[in-house]
């Protein structure tokens, strides 16, 4: 594992090469970089280019779309998981000051005869830009495919079965969200354009993360920027998976700060991933993680009640 950059990196097509020694590697260096740093950049993550290109173009044109046009597609009564989610809307847990972005959230797609159908939402269609649902759905499948096998890598690394996590996120309640955060007008007061915070799912694939702001919090305290190379998506562990290995694998803090003046005048976009498993989930600490020195830190909880305790602490959900 080469560290120049500012955190770890892993080779993908090492795991799925077929070569069981490569595949091993794969595993320690994976579960390492989670146990210490919570964040790694992945290589060969099988997200086509040209898939990411069209993702950012169709989200710039929607971003790009009048005010009343995008508050058309915000829909409070879903608690910001499908649709857009208008400016000053979100907030940190903990922070009263909202975050300086929009976005837009994308989720599952069911398209086999499984029950948990009923529990989800619709997908929000936009009109105005008629090729963003059929590119973010590609996208999403995608997104599904690469984080399955980093989640086998992470059951093999936890001496779990290698297929322990399919099942749990098969017609999984992940969420695509597509963020811009606008060109900043005006000193602001408290806010900065993502405050810092952990993701509350299992894992957090992130295109684009290579533009300037995004730092993690590292154990010394300091903020440190995440940088990533262009072929390259950032994989982050999120609370859920922190929880279920009792903080054997680390959700590491990070944040989105605002440029510097003289780029005040730019928007940023991201469109991370959230990983999420089926709703009925259980989070509860695997007994292989709680030991005499690492006791247990946290009771029995499902995914779904999970999501909705910290959907209700930032402000999504009433
Ligand atoms: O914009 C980014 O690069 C990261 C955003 C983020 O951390 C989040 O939405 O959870
Ligand atoms: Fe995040």
């Amino acid at each position: 594992m080469a560290t120049q950059q500012s955190i770890p990196f892993v080779d993908l097509a090492d795991f799925t090469s077929g070569n069981a020694s490569l595949k091993a590697a794969f595993v320690q260096q994976l579960g390492k970089a989670y146990e210490e740093v919570g964040f790694v950049a992945v290589k060969n993550h099988g997200i086509p280019d040209a898939l990411i290109a069209d993702l950012y173009k169709y989200v710039q044109q929607f971003f790009a779309l009048p005010s009343a046009t995008k508050y058309a597609y915000e829909i409070p009564e879903l608690a910001g998981q499908r649709g857009y989610t208008s400016f000053g809307k979100e907030h940190a847990k903990g922070y009263d000051a909202p975050d300086l972005k929009e976005f837009f959230q994308f989720g599952q797609t069911v398209e086999d005869k499984d029950a948990i159908a009923e529990e989800y939402p619709p997908n929000v269609q936009v009109k105005e830009v008629p090729a963003f649902t059929p590119t973010f759905f590609e996208a999403y499948r995608g997104f599904e495919k690469s984080g399955k096998y980093l989640l086998q890598a992470i059951a093999l690394y936890l001496g779990l079965d290698e297929h322990y996590f399919d099942e749990k996120i098969h017609n999984g309640n992940s969420i695509l969200r597509a963020i811009h955060y606008p060109p900043i007008t005006q000193e602001p007061k408290s806010a900065i354009r993502a405050e810092q915070h952990e993701d509350i799912n299992l894992i957090t694939l992130l295109v684009g993360a290579s533009a300037d702001g995004l730092q993690i919090l590292d154990k010394q305290n300091n903020w440190v920027p995440v940088t990533s190379l262009p072929e390259q998506i950032v994989v982050n562990v999120g609370d859920m998976l922190q929880r279920l290995t009792n903080n054997r694998l680390k959700s590491t803090t990070h944040r989105v700060v605002n440029p510097p003046r003289e780029k005040w005048h730019t928007s940023r976009y991201s469109i991370p991933f959230f990983l999420h498993p089926k709703s009925n989930m259980k989070l509860d600490c695997l007994e292989s993680c709680v030991t005499a020195t690492h006791p247990l830190q946290y009771e029995p909880i499902t995914a779904g009640a999970y999501l909705d305790e910290r959907l209700r602490e930032i402000g999504l959900k009433k």
